[in-house]
């Protein structure tokens, strides 16, 4: 893909080195460790209570949902996301969805979520709940990278042993140490060979003694995840006997430069930043120049073959299962996705930077397009599948690409055009929207210690929709509380906030208790489960579509 006029890359999509793991990102400079990571930060989008909504259990795969290979646990996003409903999971689709993990080589660590709307809440504008404020998610090099290397993130010690009937048996850290010691038994073994064997001068042979034995080993029917640790050639294991497997697993976990550049994907084009659109939140902007016909971003897309799945419904009386009379709105989720009004499908990119990127009808620089047929990444025969297909495919192997459709200046936002349904339930909705004059937002809260928080009796509606996280002296061990605040006084000991506050905190199992002179550094402020943003009825969701004249006719099921 590169020539001459494309703007250098760093960041690269490509087939993984890990044998059968799909694709992989990969950097094509050296990253020391500490280093920030190219690409900017991730985001994440919370994904509410999908089993109760669908009334079933991913386990039992009732629903369709290639989701739960890609979700992080809330606590890993961030503590406002974990307080937002009773089960959430963040889906944070650069570093945190594009790398494969191998646990003996991570090389990236990200950090958890911050949380900030840009300034953008119920009370001033119609964007907000329509995209997340879940942001900022940082990846580093955890440890020095070469040129070429492979990113790896760790998924968590339990993430392969869950999904050992489909995935085999991944070895773990521990599994590595194992296999490292037993190469050093085998090294010795083989050497004792040679002293002890009367042909021992008859390389040739005892070369072949040497392949013969590794293979019973590692084709040993006794499988364990300690033997697939180990090299399965021979000649890497040889390798590994002299130099360990550590750092034969680098060597095999690099692709050279050149191959980066003529076969990958770049994914560092773009970058976010807060959108120049009102009402829009963040937006995806150029990180260079990119001449017209660049190709911007490429995206892997996850397939929701029933886009029905992100419904949500009330509690039915019972409060046990979900009530189908009563939907109550759409997964935040629908609005980074791509659907067409004649079908069930949705398509949602994961990729540094794509689903930032924002809508323009009039005046758009990038156009998406089906990736040309390529084994390694984008297999245009399933665009010749019906729906029903999808069902039972558990990969992603469809691709878009964003083109530039002129110059594209460095720092400039990239705008798509989402499409004419798309623009015009934007109109509808800012036609009918109307402002909460009367909401708080926690998280202002959180940033402002400078004005005094009103008392219970003074507005008993104020903090309603928010609880307070109060903790004595260490914040850690807070629990999730209700405050009423019943008394503010200056505080005596004239410290920076100004106030103290006298509250009565009622815990979950409704207990009351009270607590004096919290200062206002002490506490933290969230939103009452079900009570952010993105909960609020009416809050804007729509997919975005895809182009009529690029929707496979396959997929018309409605
Ligand atoms: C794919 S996301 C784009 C990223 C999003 N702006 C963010 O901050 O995460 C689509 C959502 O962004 C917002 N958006 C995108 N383009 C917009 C526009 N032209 N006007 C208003 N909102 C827009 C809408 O909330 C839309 O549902």
């Amino acid at each position: 893909m590169n020539n001459n006029n494309t703007p250098k890359c760093t960041l690269y999509l490509a087939p993984s080195t890990i044998p059968n793991a799909g694709l992989g990102i990969f950097t094509s400079i050296a990253l020391p460790s500490g280093t920030p990571l190219p690409g900017g930060f991730d985001a994440a989008i919370p994904i509410s209570d999908m089993d109760f909504h669908n009334d079933g259990s991913h386990d039992a795969e009732d629903y369709h949902w290639m989701f739960s290979e890609y979700l992080w646990s809330s606590g890993s996003i961030g503590k406002v996301m974990e307080y937002e409903a009773e089960k959430t999971s963040g889906f944070s689709w650069g570093y945190g969805a594009l790398p494969n993990c191998h646990f003996w080589m991570i090389n990236v660590m990200e950090s958890s979520c911050d949380f900030d709307t840009v300034g953008l809440t119920p009370e001033n504008s119609p964007g907000a709940g329509a995209f997340t404020g879940h942001y900022n998610r940082l990846a580093h090099a955890y440890e020095d990278v070469k040129a070429g290397g492979e990113l790896f993130v760790s998924y968590g010690t339990n993430w392969f042993t869950t999904r050992e009937s489909y995935m085999g048996l991944v070895p773990g850290e521990d599994d590595f140490e194992a296999g490292e010691e037993f190469i050093e038994t085998v090294s010795e073994l083989f050497e004792s060979l040679v002293d002890s064997t009367t042909v021992k001068d008859d390389v040739h042979y005892m070369g072949q003694v040497r392949v013969d034995i590794w293979n019973m080993i590692v084709n040993s029917p006794y499988k364990s995840r300690p033997l697939a640790a180990l090299p399965k050639a021979y000649k890497t294991a040889a390798r590994a006997m002299d130099v360990g497997i550590m750092q034969t697993e680098e060597e095999l976990a690099t692709h050279s430069v050149e191959y980066l550049e003529e076969h990958g994907k770049c994914l560092d084009h773009i970058h976010p930043q807060n959108s120049t659109i009102p009402h829009a939140g963040r937006g995806a902007f150029a990180t260079r120049y990119l001449p017209k016909g660049t190709v911007v971003s490429s995206a892997p897309l996850i397939h929701i073959p029933d886009r029905d799945i992100l419904t949500m419904y009330d509690d039915s009386e019972d409060g046990e299962s979900r009530d189908l009379s009563k939907p109550i709105g759409q997964q935040l989720l629908l609005n980074y996705c791509w659907g067409h009004p004649k079908s069930s499908m949705l398509l949602c990119p994961y990729s540094h930077g794509t689903p930032f990127i924002n809508h323009d009808r009039q005046d758009p620089n990038v156009k998406i397009q089906w990736m040309k047929n390529d084994d390694r990444y984008h297999n245009s025969s399933w665009l010749d599948e019906p729906v029903s297909f999808f069902d039972s495919e558990w990969t992603t192997k469809l691709m878009f690409e964003y083109v530039a459709l002129r110059d594209i200046q460095e720092g400039e936002e990239v705008l798509v055009d989402y499409g004419k349904e798309w623009e015009e339930a934007w109109n509808e909705h800012v036609k009918a929207w109307n402002p909460d004059e009367n909401y708080v937002s926690p998280h202002e809260l959180n940033k402002d210690y400078d004005f005094p928080l009103k008392t219970h009796e003074e507005d008993a509606s104020v903090y309603t929709d928010i609880f307070g996280y109060h903790t004595g002296t260490d914040k850690k061990s807070g629990e999730r509380e209700i405050h009423r605040i019943r008394a503010r006084r200056p505080d005596p000991n004239n410290k920076n906030d100004g106030f103290v506050y006298d509250l009565e905190v009622i815990g979950s199992g409704n207990y009351v208790k009270r607590v004096k002179d919290v200062s206002r550094s002490q506490m933290h402020f969230y939103h009452k489960p079900y009570k952010a943003d993105i909960f609020r009825e009416g809050s804007f969701r729509h997919e975005m579509m895809i182009p009529d004249e690029m929707f496979p006719n396959a997929w018309r099921n409605l």
